[in-house]
């Protein structure tokens, strides 16, 4: 389930008598986790958060009750902002791979990949980029190629999501205990790849089907994100589409993406160089030289500008304590 010291060493004293389990489905009033014995609904202290805990997450969880008890530490976490949202909102925890999904059409866009990219890096997360469709164009590689000048040493399988050779060339990243997530806009084939890879006996219809639940207004809430087991080894973790994803809080993320700029700022004879207009600018030159795209540069600023603009500067002394 991916378990690990990680987190068998933050299990101490008390704890002992407590059961772990993993997050499987996180909904505004209600929660389902996976223990080693198939799915568990969980018991909710009052007042719990849900917004606190990811799919994904591993939980210590009562005995005999399903009381829940305490979260464990993360390895990892994929968060965003969204639009007017005060606090990030969890995508998933404790992610190996982030299968950032695309197809070979009118959706790939490397701007966009970029984006996803930048999020996979601030989360510690290994990004593979997926090119579906590649079953209805002739040029998947010249796709491929592309993807290869985004980030040194990314990882790009081409392939078609309904096929069963699709499950095969995922293996790599989907071995036992591997957490991997899908993520990518509507329509790209998330829902199809993981149908490929959770096979015919999926369990998740077990822990999602049916449940639904009506909140004040008497409306249906349901998330879709949720854990579900690949045939063979691994978890995987499918996300809702997403039409826009806003940066933030990603600058490490945004460096480890645009290592070749980065690598280059300490040449630059202003410490402070923008890279725009400053004399002795190593990027600039490299741009004169033809070893730096300049679309690339106009990337990289575009998305240093947006994050900045969008992660809040914490002020007083709560920020100062992080
Ligand atoms: N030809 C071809 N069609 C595909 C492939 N992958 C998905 N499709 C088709 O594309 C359509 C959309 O696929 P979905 O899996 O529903 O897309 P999604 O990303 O889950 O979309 P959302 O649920 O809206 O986020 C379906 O009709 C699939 O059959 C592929 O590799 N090749
Ligand atoms: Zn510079």
């Amino acid at each position: 389930m991916g378990w690990s010291d990680f987190f068998a060493d933050q299990v101490e004293g008390d704890d002992l008598d407590l059961v772990p389990m993993r997050i499987a489905t996180v909904h505004r009033a209600r929660m389902s986790a996976f223990s080693v014995d198939g799915p568990v609904r969980m018991m909710l202290p009052p007042h719990t958060n849900t917004g606190d805990y990811a799919v994904g997450d591993w939980v210590l969880v009562e005995r005999g009750t399903n009381w829940l008890r305490r979260r464990l530490e993360r390895r990892t976490l994929l968060q965003r902002r969204v639009e007017g949202g005060t606090a990030p909102q969890l995508t998933a925890a404790n992610v190996d791979t982030l299968f950032i999904v695309t197809s070979c059409n009118a959706d790939f866009n490397v701007a966009r990949l970029e984006r996803y990219l930048a999020l996979a890096n601030q989360a510690g997360t290994r990004p593979v980029i997926i090119l579906t469709k590649a079953d209805t164009v002739e040029d998947s590689q010249s796709y491929a190629a592309q993807v290869a000048t985004l980030q040194r040493g990314i990882d790009c399988v081409t392939l078609d999501g309904r096929s069963g050779e699709a499950a095969a060339a995922l293996a790599p990243w989907c071995g036992s205990g591997q957490t991997v997530a899908l993520i990518g806009s509507s329509g790209v084939g998330k829902s199809t790849l993981l149908n490929t890879l959770a096979g015919p006996d999926q369990d998740a219809p077990q822990v999602t089907g049916g449940i639904r639940e009506s909140d004040a207004k008497g409306r249906h809430t349901t998330t879709s994100r949720s854990l579900h087991r690949i045939a063979g080894g691994g978890w995987v973790i499918d996300t809702p589409g997403m039409r826009t994803l806003h940066v933030s809080d990603s600058a490490e993320g945004i460096d480890q993406l645009f290592a070749e700029i980065t690598e280059l700022a300490p040449n630059c004879r202003f410490r402070d160089c923008t890279h725009e207009h400053e004399p002795g600018c190593a990027v600039q030159a490299a741009v004169k030289a033809g070893t730096l795209d300049p679309e690339r540069l106009n990337r990289w600023r575009k998305l240093q500008d947006e994050n900045r603009a969008k992660t809040p500067v914490l002020k007083g002394p709560r920020g100062n304590k992080r």
